[in-house]
């Protein structure tokens, strides 16, 4: 890695500090990211801004410092230089971040840089709230019954990239072992195979199913459904059943209903019980269309959550507006759930709303309530004036299309 430092701290604004008060001018580092970030990100910060300057009249503002990952890394500091040290060095000292997608290319090439992020920084919680914004279409008739929050384990899983591509020395030596030692039979076509491995343990299991049932507490959530294959790959998916369901048991007092495997938790805060249920993946993505109102909070794998947050995302309206949140106990590394769109780059075209929520949930997750509750104000006005990107606006009747940066703009005037 090189040494060379081309990060610029701004002269004003102060850094976040775990523990203390968040201070009125902190430094947010953000990554502009590949392909559509170039679109998106400049518009997310002028919408951010502009809902902070109105809530808080100049007393509170962000002082953003760009951060290097991606393409515009290798472009700046060498072209094998996907995330500089010092980048990752920024994300651990400014605890509180934001970053546009990265590409990651299929089959061959680099490895994701957004997965390795999360597991450099022990981001084991991938948090995407899933809700209905009015007006913005569908292909459900009753979209607003969706409102789901998915808990996704973000640093194991077959997502951990622990793999040996087919006709590979390491891929041989693996299914020797495999077949030789661990007595496994049942590798079909063994000269062939590429081998992957699925890491799934109790420790990262519970801390992601203890932040998923807190989330319920807090929140008042009426259930918390456990999303799994468990059925097929036991030990893994399975294992992630058996120690959610411990979990709730034996840290927060989940009484079995019947006789199990669910339970009920009473919520401490409201005398509500919440509902501690499960799900086998596959049947639970075909009830996600025909039954959303029974889900609530959603805890489950790294892949599962991948799948499900774009199939969740597209039942209200697209990935265009689905935000998320990457976090450890300390660290939170806010970014959309869609990836950088490539045929759109640079074009002014697609939606920022995905990356303007996330930062929205960065305002929420500093305290900055008022200022989160104008980006919220501003979108939904935005919405039901019909002024739309394109994604709404081929499917919204008598929309106006607007490009990415009339969108902020339309938002901003709405607020
Ligand atoms: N966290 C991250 O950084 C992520 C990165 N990626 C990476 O992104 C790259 C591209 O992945 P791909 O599979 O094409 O998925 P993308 O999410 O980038 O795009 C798929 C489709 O979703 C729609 N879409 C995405 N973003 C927006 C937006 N802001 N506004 C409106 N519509 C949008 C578009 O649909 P339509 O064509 O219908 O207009 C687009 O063609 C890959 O390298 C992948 O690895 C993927 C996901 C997350
Ligand atoms: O890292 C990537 O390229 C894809 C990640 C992704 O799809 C996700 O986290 O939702
Ligand atoms: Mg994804």
């Amino acid at each position: 890695m090189s040494a060379q430092s081309l990060i610029k701290v701004p002269q004003a604004g102060q850094k976040i500090v775990p523990g203390q008060t968040i201070p009125d001018q902190p430094i947010i580092p953000f990554i502009e990211g590949d392909g559509i970030g170039v679109d998106i990100t400049p518009v997310m910060k002028d919408v951010i801004d502009a809902a902070v300057e109105k809530a808080y009249g100049g007393q509170k503002k962000i002082h953003w410092m760009e951060i290097y990952a991606g393409e515009k890394a290798t472009r700046l500091y060498g072209s094998d230089m996907w995330l500089p040290e010092e980048t990752l060095a920024a994300l651990k000292e400014y605890v509180v971040s934001i970053k546009g997608p990265m590409t990651t290319p299929v089959g061959g090439g680099i490895r994701s840089l957004n997965v390795a992020l999360r597991q450099d920084l022990d981001l084991y919680v991938c948090l995407r709230p899933v809700r209905y914004f009015d007006g913005v279409p569908s292909p459900l008739k009753h979209p607003e019954l969706t409102n789901m929050v998915i808990f996704r384990e973000n640093t194991e899983d077959i997502y951990a990239g622990i793999e040996w591509m087919s006709g590979t020395e390491s891929a041989q030596k693996v299914i020797d072992f495999l077949q030789n030692e661990m007595g496994v039979k049942k590798i079909r076509f063994p000269a062939s195979s590429s081998i992957g491995i699925k890491p799934v343990s109790k420790e990262g299991t519970e801390r992601l199913v203890r932040k998923a049932i807190q989330y319920a507490i807090d929140n008042n959530r009426k259930s918390v459904t456990i999303v799994h294959k468990g059925n097929i790959m036991k030990f893994t998916e399975g294992g992630f059943r058996d120690w959610a369901y411990a979990l709730a048991k034996d840290e927060f007092g989940a009484e079995l209903i019947d006789n199990g495997p669910w339970s009920k938790i009473k919520n401490p805060k409201t005398g509500e019980d919440i509902i501690i249920k499960d799900a086998i993946a596959d049947a639970f993505l075909q009830q996600i269309l025909l039954r959303p109102a029974e889900y609530d909070v959603i805890a489950t794998l790294n892949l599962n959550g991948d799948y499900i947050s774009d199939a969740l995302a597209a039942q209200v309206g697209g990935i265009g507006i689905a935000p998320g949140a990457n976090l450890s106990d300390s660290i939170a590394m806010f970014e959309a759930t869609h990836g950088t769109a490539p045929k759109y780059a640079g074009q002014d075209k697609v939606n920022p709303g995905s990356l303007i929520l996330s930062a929205e949930m960065m305002l929420r997750h500093m305290g900055w309530v008022d200022a989160a509750d104008l980006v919220i104000k501003g979108m939904e006005a935005a919405i039901n004036d019909k002024q739309v990107t394109y994604d709404f606006a081929r499917l919204m009747d008598g929309a106006t299309e607007v490009s990415c940066s009339a969108f902020g703009k339309a938002m901003i005037e709405r607020m």
